[in-house]
């Protein structure tokens, strides 16, 4: 049966060392609630950090026969670690980074070392746990590298990764000295998810312009696997909360605190302690509230509950210290003996309390300056069975984007933050019922349940995806079988493309010329009576008459255009015409002047738009305009539109490398077909050729319809050199 192996920093439980001994406890933090309600099921495991430091042997022994009683498996850290890659490089330079706070980043290599030395550590646990059929779901910033490394050490793993945490604009990831590292650990999955579509896009963004890897529809095809990227928004488990918020315990709180605090009404602020959530802007504002709104106050008090987080890190015991102060200032400067403005609690609270402190609460504040998600907006939502009661939420929290009747803030807006409490405190019932009802229908339809099951579909999915038209690579038995066939026949049909296959691809197209080795190795296939040798190319007829004409090869030039028997003239496949290019080149012109680096190729009866030397994204994006832009000039024509590596062509419809390979077939009665080459255009000549050809994709592990593949042109010359 296969299983899911979970792996995070952190565990859904953490150990704990009391008097009596050590104790185990449930985690705080979205990610351990979150997917605390679903990782028991069908024996899966999950792998991660217990949150303490073992003291020997015997009590790691123990920690571990306590925890795999509970499907979890532990990864021992020392204090150096804990430092250098927990403290240190997860949330000293990482999350500060992909928060917007890259004023607070650290840039110390010895973290580095450190985070991907416990990487390895992760890497190896997760090896332990996980058979050859397991899924390997990875999560989160501090274990960044860890899908490439599974995946080096199983190469055909099913594994999904996903980010809790923001992905941001390329601009603070090009800061990073280890970025590409980051971004190829990370491109070891087979699909990596976000929270949102804008985390997505700037994940794409990055890696498009530090990769060079572009995408379609989230799709990146990486050397050797093509990749999936897509956005789900993580839910809750609904039914858990509701229920809490039902009990006879949360019930007994609520008459207990309601006794206590009398007539006041509440507004709620659960978070850990993090400069993310805005926390000390939230008490300025609701200071502001008491300035402006001077009804409020013996009215209204707000229940601060501040879960410690990760003290050790110089910025978060500052924070410590500036909350700690600014609730000190407000209860001083507005308290009474019966009422005080801020009850804060620097503390956690079990599941019952916190059931209770959302029910009380009349209005949530989630205004965080970033959040990934913010799960505590969705618990309150879950919690409200009476539908009264008022969201503000700040737009930087993911959870902005499906939350829309909340009343959404920028939390940065001290002055818009105390009028859109206001707002909620005097909020018509009628208007809090509507738009409770929404969003808890939201909330009810996507949690976690839906959530889990929406990615391990699209993992299967983006699985799937990879082996439909994989290749696999010419082994020495295929390569032996093809030479033993070759060897075997008379009338052999050789069709070599020229770029990427004959010759490594030049960013300046005309500096791709044979060398010494090639015209010796062509000259010789040529020399054998049973080869006719066509060279298969998308290039103009000038360029490869000039560079090979005095070889006794056949050419095929244009993708398929012009023909070239051995030793006869030039002549067009079909009549064609190129008056449409007056009307065409303009366009292209245009483009080229809009697109720094980009340039036009002429051939006799296309046109081609290169940009492989522009600005990557720009380039790929004026790409598309261009495209749609002569697709509707070309319908009703006899003009079709070819999107390929880098570049945009314009030529007359229905003939490819494909059709003249067919007539090349049909007209010389091969008895042993080779066809070799690297690009979408090849694909055409694949798929026109009988089955029984040897057909051959040049690139580590492509998707292709061609039966085999080869990594390189010195691979694909070898080989050749091998028939002779
Ligand atoms: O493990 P800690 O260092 O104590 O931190 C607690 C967790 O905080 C982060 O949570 C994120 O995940 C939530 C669920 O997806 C999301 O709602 C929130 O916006 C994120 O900040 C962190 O990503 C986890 O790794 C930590 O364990
Ligand atoms: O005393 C507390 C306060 C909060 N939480 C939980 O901590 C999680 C916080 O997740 P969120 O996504 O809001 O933020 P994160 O801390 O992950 O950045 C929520 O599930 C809360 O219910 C908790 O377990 N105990
Ligand atoms: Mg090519």
């Amino acid at each position: 049966m296969s299983r899911t192996i979970i792996v995070s920093n952190r565990l859904p439980t953490k150990a704990l060392r009391t008097d009596d001994g050590l104790a185990f406890q449930p985690s705080e933090g979205g990610l351990a609630t979150g997917l605390g309600s679903i990782y028991r099921a069908d024996g899966n495991v999950w792998v991660g950090w217990p949150g303490l430091f073992v003291e020997d042997e015997a009590e790691a022994t123990f920690v571990t026969e306590q925890l795999a009683a509970d499907s979890m498996a532990p990864v021992f850290l020392t204090e150096d670690e804990i430092r250098d890659y927990y403290e240190g490089f997860s949330n000293g330079t990482l999350w500060p980074t992909f928060h917007y706070f890259a004023q607070l980043a650290v840039y110390e290599e010895d973290m580095w070392k450190a985070y991907v030395a416990v990487n390895e550590k992760f890497c190896r646990a997760v090896l332990e746990q996980a058979g050859p059929d397991d899924t390997i779901w990875v999560h989160d910033y501090q274990l960044l590298l860890l899908p490439e490394m599974l995946r080096a050490a199983r190469p055909q793993a099913t594994i999904g990764f996903f980010l809790h945490i923001p992905f941001p604009s390329y601009e603070l990831i090009r800061v990073l000295p280890w970025r590409t590292e980051l971004l190829q650990g990370m491109l070891g999955a087979d699909l990596i998810g976000f929270h949102t579509f804008g985390y997505m896009r700037h994940f794409l963004s990055a890696v498009s312009q530090l990769l060079g890897l572009p995408n379609q529809h989230g799709q990146i095809e990486t050397p050797t696997r093509s990749v999936l990227v897509d956005a789900f928004p993580m839910g809750i488990d609904h039914q858990r909360y509701a229920d809490a918020a039902a009990s006879e315990a949360a019930d007994a709180h609520v008459r207990e605190y309601r006794e206590a605090l009398k007539e006041v009404r509440v507004i709620l602020s659960i978070d850990r302690l993090d400069y993310t959530k805005g926390i000390a802007q939230r008490l300025r504002a609701f200071e502001l509230l008491l300035l402006r709104y001077p009804e409020w106050r013996g009215q209204v008090s707000l229940l601060m509950v501040v879960v410690p987080s990760r003290d050790q890190v110089a910025q978060y015991a500052d924070l410590k210290v500036e909350i700690d102060e600014l609730v000190g200032r407000i209860n001083a400067q507005y308290r009474t003996i019966a009422w005080n403005p801020v009850h804060y609690f620097y503390r956690s609270f079990p599941l019952e309390e916190l059931a209770a402190f959302y029910r009380l609460a009349e209005v949530a504040l989630v205004t965080p300056m970033r959040d990934g998600m913010n799960l505590v907006a969705k618990e309150y939502v879950a919690s409200k069975a009476d539908q009264r009661g008022v969201l503000i939420l700040s737009e930087r929290a993911g959870a902005a984007r499906e939350l829309s009747d909340a009343l959404i803030i920028n939390p940065t807006d001290t002055g818009q933050l105390a009028e859109a409490m206001h707002e909620a405190l005097v909020m018509p019932e009628e208007d809090q019922i509507a738009r409770m009802t929404n969003m808890q229908a939201l909330v009810r339809q996507y949690d976690v349940f839906a959530w889990t099951k929406l990615f391990m579909d699209r993992l299967a999915h983006a699985k799937s995806q990879q082996q439909t038209l994989a290749t696999t690579k010419l082994t020495p038995a295929a390569t032996q079988q093809l030479k033993q066939d070759y060897h075997a026949t008379e009338r052999r049909l050789l069709l070599l493309d020229y770029d990427g296959t004959l010759a490594p691809f030049n960013a300046n197209p005309q500096r791709a010329k044979p060398d010494e080795e090639l015209r010796l190795l062509l000259r010789a296939l040529t020399d054998e009576p049973r080869n006719r040798v066509v060279i298969i190319s998308g290039r103009d007829r000038a360029t490869l008459q000039e560079w090979l004409g005095h070889l006794p090869l056949d050419f095929i030039a244009e993708h398929g255009v012009w023909l070239r028997g051995q030793g006869e003239e030039w002549s067009l496949f079909q009549e064609l015409r190129a008056d449409w290019k007056q009307d065409i080149r303009p366009v292209l012109e245009l483009y080229v002047s809009r697109t720094a680096g980009s340039f036009i190729e002429e051939k006799d009866y296309s046109l081609v738009w290169h940009y492989r030397r522009a600005d990557a994204e720009l380039g790929a994006s004026r790409a598309r305009e261009l495209t749609s832009h002569l697709t509707f000039m070309a319908s009703n024509t006899e003009l079709q539109v070819m999107e390929g590596n880098k570049v945009v062509e314009i030529k007359t419809a229905g003939i490819n490398k494909g059709t003249a390979a067919a007539r090349t077939v049909s007209s010389y009665h091969p008895d042993f077909i080779l066809a070799i080459g690297d690009d979408r255009t090849d694909e055409d000549t694949f798929r026109a050729l009988p089955p029984d050809a040897y057909t051959l994709k040049v690139g580590s592990a492509p998707r292709s319809l061609a039966r085999f593949h080869v990594d390189g042109p010195a691979a694909v010359r070898g080989l050749l050199r091998e028939l002779l």
